[in-house]
């Protein structure tokens, strides 16, 4: 499917769109933010990712004939064409022309800190929204949950399978992409691996097992096809018995110069399983054989058969991992921060909402992340107009009666970094491989109660003091406004 083209959008934004061209704000300037308020399964951090792919598509942003073509058939409620022909020759002629400021992937982000930030003309700004939300949000959940399946494999490798059950084809390639960049070894998506360099990697189906008319014969077969790939699945009739055929047959692959990589378990106590699996591969002189497992696994699976002294060394991870889960979407969403005036002032912008959590940050948003002792100490959203004071003080995005003092021996790093300017890639593109690496060392910066699984600490990512006490104000202000 076609999804590098600007009408990867929702209506409203083309009528929006319209309805600026048409008032004359079109080329005003404005400043978007990124960001979500929840962190995902009632955890402790979330991985940044998807912004590669918001870069290629952001590079291909034009409306090209066909697509005005389309849009010029598009019906008004009265039956005639909703959009004027004006307009669209200003979108025929429209060139991506807005900064793009952004964290990179691998990052550990949390609620309210802007993942992205777009400052240009309103009507550029405000039509790549939906685009954005649909590539972060996805990519940002399934690396966080691939980060916490990989945290509970304690640095075994984790194998993503998940592209029969993922959300359709462009979902299950990008949910590969997130899923390596949270920390998984390979997929065993093909076209993944092809479109993204991720490593392939796969054993075999029961349908293998089934089609001869012995286990025995079947992996025989299957050792002489591919003597270089041999993961026997050995619960499609008796799992123990499986696993003394695919040492018998280790046995010959051993003479014919290859050896046993290992056996998979997709069934039963995969905690009993793997410890029998173990003993019988042991003794059967198959030490290095490796146990993979599959079925149904997550996190809080793979860390309750840790807890029972499974001897399974590789995760087989599919459904739970590339859906989300028990999370079927990251809420992410896209404000308005400022907008300029023609004297060249910024005016900073607020949504009001009556949960003081929903309530958006006004200005020109920047993170700036202080670390102690090679430790994470807590992130200060604040306006790049007025800085960050130091000592640093940040309020609690749902409670400003909550405060924390950074530490003034700190040192710090502001996390948003120039992605487009003036509509040109000024960006990094690193590989999948150095992403990967990057979450791994973020992580490594967190302190243990905030990583863990359930019941994390809360980590102190906050509202900058001066920027809390402007927002506060503007609430106050626009309360006492009369806007209807
Ligand atoms: N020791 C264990 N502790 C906790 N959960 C386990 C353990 N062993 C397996 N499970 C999980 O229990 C669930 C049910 O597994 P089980 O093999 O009994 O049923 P199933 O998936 O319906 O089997 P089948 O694939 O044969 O239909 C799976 O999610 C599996 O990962
Ligand atoms: O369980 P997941 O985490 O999604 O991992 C992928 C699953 O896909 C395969 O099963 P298959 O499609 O053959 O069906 P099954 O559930 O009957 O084994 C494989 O044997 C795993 O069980
Ligand atoms: O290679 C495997 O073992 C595999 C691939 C996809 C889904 N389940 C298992």
């Amino acid at each position: 499917m076609k999804t590098d083209t600007p009408l990867l959008t929702d209506l409203y934004q083309l009528t929006m769109a319209a309805g600026y061209w048409k008032c004359g704000k079109a080329e005003q300037e404005a400043v978007f933010h990124l960001f979500f308020r929840k962190l995902p399964f009632a955890g402790g951090y979330a991985i940044a990712a998807g912004l590669g792919d918001v870069v290629k598509w952001l590079q291909g942003f034009r409306f090209a004939r066909a697509e005005l073509e389309y849009l010029a058939t598009i019906p008004g409620r009265d039956g005639k064409p909703l959009f004027e022909p004006g307009f669209l020759d200003y979108l025929g002629a429209m060139k991506w022309q807005c900064d793009v400021t952004a964290i990179p992937e691998g990052t550990v982000v949390f609620p309210h800190e802007p993942l992205l930030r777009i400052q240009g003309p309103l009507i550029q700004a405000q039509l790549v929204e939906t685009a954005l939300l649909n590539i972060i949000n996805f990519q940002t959940l399934i690396a966080t949950k691939a980060a916490r399946v990989c945290q509970a494999a304690q640095g075994e490798p984790v194998l993503e399978f998940g592209l029969r059950r993922a959300q359709g084809p462009d979902g299950a390639v990008m949910a590969s992409r997130a899923a390596f960049i949270g920390g998984c070894a390979s997929t065993s998506n093909v076209l993944a691996g092809m479109t993204h360099g991720i490593p392939v990697r796969g054993t075999h189906a029961h349908s293998w097992v089934m089609s001869f008319d012995t286990e025995l014969e079947a992996f025989a077969t299957y050792a002489e096809a591919m003597p270089n790939n041999c993961v026997f699945l050995v619960d499609t009739y008796d799992t123990v018995e499986g696993v003394r055929h695919a040492v018998e047959i280790g046995h010959r692959l051993r003479a014919q110069g290859h050896e046993l990589a290992g056996i998979r378990l997709d069934s039963g106590d995969l905690a009993w399983l793997s410890t029998e699996a173990r003993r019988i591969l042991d003794e059967g002189g198959f030490p290095q054989a490796n146990i993979v497992a599959s079925n149904d696994l997550d996190e809080h699976l793979i860390e309750s058969l840790k807890h029972q002294g499974a001897a399974i060394n590789v995760w087989g991870v599919g459904t739970k991992l590339v859906t989300g889960g028990e999370q079927a979407a990251l809420g992410g969403v896209y404000k308005l921060g400022a907008i300029r005036h023609e004297n060249g002032e910024w005016e900073p912008k607020i949504k009001l909402s009556e949960q003081a959590v929903k309530v958006s940050n006004p200005g020109i948003q920047q993170v700036r992340r202080f670390t102690l002792n090679g430790e994470f100490r807590g992130d200060a959203i604040y306006d790049q107009e007025t800085g960050c004071p130091a000592p640093t003080e940040i309020m609690h995005p749902a409670d400003p009666q909550r405060s924390k003092i950074m530490p003034e021996a700190a040192t710090h790093e502001d996390l948003l970094q120039p992605v487009f300017q003036r509509g040109q890639f000024v960006g990094e593109q690193p590989t999948l491989q150095e992403i990967q690496a990057r979450t791994r060392h973020q992580l490594q910066h967190l302190h243990a109660t905030v990583r863990r699984l359930q019941h994390p600490h809360e980590y102190p990512a906050g509202v900058e003091g001066s920027l809390a006490q402007k927002k506060l104000a503007m609430m106050a202000k626009a309360k006492s406004t009369p806007r209807l």
